[in-house]
């Protein structure tokens, strides 16, 4: 289903959760919604089900309006963080639930329920009750009765938050393949930047009920449009006296700058050509991350954050060393500037490019 929301406000009396929020959703996607607790994504999700009355704004399946349809009018499944299993039900009676209210015949509901059991892999568990299952296993139970009715969007809010860490790594694959393979438009509600790159071809990022941006993991790594993305994603470093750095003069007056650890190339005494045009820092901390080193470098009263490839050379605390920063991004309030580095092979000197 090709979903749109347009302008939706949601007030709780002075408290506006949800603020002109839009985008689009094309059909088969599993879209991540993405931000801080309290930002406003279960309020947008219970919109979008029509738990929740909008204030303004529209929300459209199939270019139709469903403002005023019924939650059970809108073809939707849901699947909550807390499984919400029917605990006096067995697993073949909570699947085949949405189909018995839809008064299905009864081989209709066998046939369909017989196919999710064996989709979700939990054939063999049909007669067991809530109580006796694990938690993944209640979480598939959960995903197979929002399947059973056929939706045309499935929203899922925090499915996996109340699962162990190992199980949910395998359940959040599985989940992928299982809405890729099915080809249903997915959303689904997280706080957790790992769960979203992982598993969601697009992530809306909500903070304090805005939309700050939409785009595809990768997008919104490479090219956060504020810095409240750009530290949500991914490490960052964020350097507030940039200007004061070594070669870096040029850079008064745009604020802080950031960083990102994979652009910051730490050198030793050894690596470096022209240590006098390079920022300059000491050492503070070095850890050992399978793939790489990452190694902490005070600069100016600033602690910056680099990798470093495990092939060169280890570095110790309190060594000092010069970095190259290759990559810089800055924020105005509605502009994103990313600013690329090229070096001087002989002089080190750096040369600003604007892109
Ligand atoms: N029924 C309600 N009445 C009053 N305030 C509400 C209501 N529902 C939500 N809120 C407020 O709206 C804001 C957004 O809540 P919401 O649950 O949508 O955030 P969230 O991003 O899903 O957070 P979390 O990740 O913690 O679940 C919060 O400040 C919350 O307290």
């Amino acid at each position: 289903m090709h979903v749109i929301v347009r302008n939706l406000n949601k007030k709780f009396g002075s408290f506006h959760a949800a603020k002109d929020v839009s985008f689009d959703i094309k059909k088969g996607k599993l879209i991540g919604l993405l931000g801080p607790s309290g930002g406003g994504k279960t309020t947008i999700l219970r919109m979008l089900a029509g738990l929740e009355i909008p204030c303004s704004g529209d929300i459209l399946f199939h270019g139709k309006s469903v403002i005023n349809s019924a939650p059970q009018e809108r073809g939707i499944g849901f699947v909550f963080q807390n499984y919400a299993l029917f605990r006096h039900m067995t697993v073949f009676q909570n699947i085949a639930f949405g189909l018995t209210i839809q008064k299905k015949d009864k081989k209709t509901i066998a046939n369909k329920v017989n196919a999710l059991l064996e989709l979700t892999g939990l054939q063999g568990l049909e007669n067991r009750y809530p109580h006796q299952l694990s938690g993944g296993q209640r979480q598939r139970v959960a995903f197979a009765r929002a399947l059973a009715p056929e939706p045309q969007l499935l929203l899922l809010d925090e499915p996996f938050a109340a699962i162990d860490a190992k199980v949910r790594k395998e359940l959040r694959t599985w989940l992928k393949e299982m809405i890729q393979r099915l080809g249903i438009t997915s959303i689904f509600v997280t706080h957790d930047q790992e769960e979203a790159i992982e598993i969601a071809d697009e992530i809306i990022i909500i903070n304090q009920g805005r939309v700050e941006q939409v785009g595809t993991p990768m997008q919104i790594y490479k090219h956060p449009r504020s810095a409240f993305v750009a530290n949500f994603i991914g490490e960052s470093n964020t350097i507030r006296n940039i200007e004061e750095w070594k070669g870096f003069s040029k850079f008064t007056g745009l604020g802080a700058a950031m960083v990102r650890p994979e652009n910051v190339e730490v050198l030793t005494h050894e690596e470096v050509v022209r240590a006098d045009t390079l920022p300059r820092g000491v050492v503070s901390n070095v850890i050992f991350k399978g793939s790489n080193w990452q190694v902490e470098v005070n600069i100016e009263g600033t602690t910056v954050l680099a990798y470093r490839p495990l092939e060169k050379k280890e570095i110790s605390v309190g060594e000092e060393v010069n970095v190259v920063i290759h990559q810089l991004h800055f924020f105005d309030e509605d502009k994103a500037n990313i600013v690329k580095t090229s070096f001087n092979k002989s002089t080190h000197k750096p040369l600003a490019i604007y892109i």
